[in-house]
């Protein structure tokens, strides 16, 4: 075999997806060594999923190329998926069988010697505090631990390199903890790690992140060199109809981006004093009412949004 140690586990170039006429994944291009861990972040429908699938080979590209561990992932799917795991949003366990049952039927599934499998899978579970919930059946573990144990399954045959798909969705903030404790420790085992989020907390723990919006990868940098790209300040907007307040405050002067954020709108201002009376006296005009109305410290979604809307303009 040969090894080239400075090659990177994943390396994709001018990758396509078209479904219809829409384009999926506009001619990305990224690479992820081993021991790093590589964030998609961006809307829903910026392509995050179909990025996964492409990478995880179980679809092909329209155009580009897929070269992971030295293999060409759209010629040869096949070998490819030896070094990988995928882990997508809806983890395939098995609700009727118990956690040690689902470990054991991904472990046949990608045939693990019963050692490594015992030894690994003890080891994953005390990692995620999940020992004590062996005999129980999947179908009964909160949301948390099903994650956990789909990530357990997904990394019983140790692979090169585990894509992950919206892994902590709906899941407590511990279980998240635990969760990233385990993706630390696979980063150390020289595991490239290529994660797909939209939580704030998991976007700042990946050691590069690429923003994605409609299919086009914008910015790829890291965490804190994003950051440094925010300008401007955020105000929240808490409103009844945050659809109709977001239509009236986004066009107006010194307003970057207006989104919506749940039950509030997230502005981008370039100075939260300055513009705080013009929001209000505009919502007001317009018959739109509001709760309440705060500057608060941008997350990374809101720097996703300013730098969205300024990539926009
Ligand atoms: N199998 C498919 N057939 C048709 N269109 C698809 C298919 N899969 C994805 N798309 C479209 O491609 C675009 C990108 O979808 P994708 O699921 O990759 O986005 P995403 O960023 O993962 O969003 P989400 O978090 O909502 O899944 C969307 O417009 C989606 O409707």
């Amino acid at each position: 075999m040969t090894d080239a140690p400075s090659r990177p586990a994943v390396e994709v170039r001018g990758l396509t997806k078209r479904f219809g006429a829409r384009t999926a994944v506009d001619s990305l291009g990224f690479a992820c060594a081993a021991g790093e861990v590589f964030g998609f972040v961006g809307p829903d429908g910026a392509g995050k999923t179909t990025i996964m699938r492409l990478l995880a080979a179980v679809m092909p590209p329209d155009a580009g190329s897929i070269v992971i561990e030295g293999v060409d992932a759209v010629r040869e799917p096949e070998r490819v998926r030896s070094h990988v795991s995928y882990m997508p949003q809806r983890f395939g366990l098995y609700e009727d069988l118990t956690v040690d049952e689902n470990i054991a039927f991904f472990a046949e599934l990608f045939g693990i010697r019963r050692n490594d499998r015992d030894a690994r899978a003890a080891r994953l579970l005390a990692a995620s505090g999940m020992t004590p919930f062996r005999k129980r059946r999947a179908g009964q573990l909160s949301g948390g631990m099903k994650q956990k144990l789909g990530l357990t399954c997904s990394l019983i045959h140790t692979p090169k390199v585990l894509l992950l798909d919206e892994p902590t969705a709906g899941v407590d903030p511990v279980s998240r903890r635990d969760f990233w404790r385990i993706l630390y420790g696979l980063r150390g085992e020289g595991v490239a790690i290529v994660v797909a989020t939209s939580y704030l907390d998991e976007a700042e723990r990946c050691g590069r992140l690429g923003l994605m919006r409609e299919g086009r990868m914008l910015y790829c940098d890291t965490p804190s060199a994003l950051k440094a790209l925010m300008p401007g300040e955020i105000l929240a907007i808490a409103a009844p109809a945050p659809r109709a307040a977001r239509d009236v405050v986004a066009s107006l002067e010194g307003v970057g981006g207006a989104i919506l954020m749940g039950d509030s709108v997230h502005v981008v201002v370039d100075g939260a004093a300055r513009r705080l009376g013009a929001i209000e006296a505009a919502l007001a005009a317009a018959n739109v009412p509001f709760d309440e109305i705060e500057r608060i410290a941008p997350s990374i979604e809101d720097l996703f949004v300013s730098l969205l809307t300024e990539k926009a303009e």
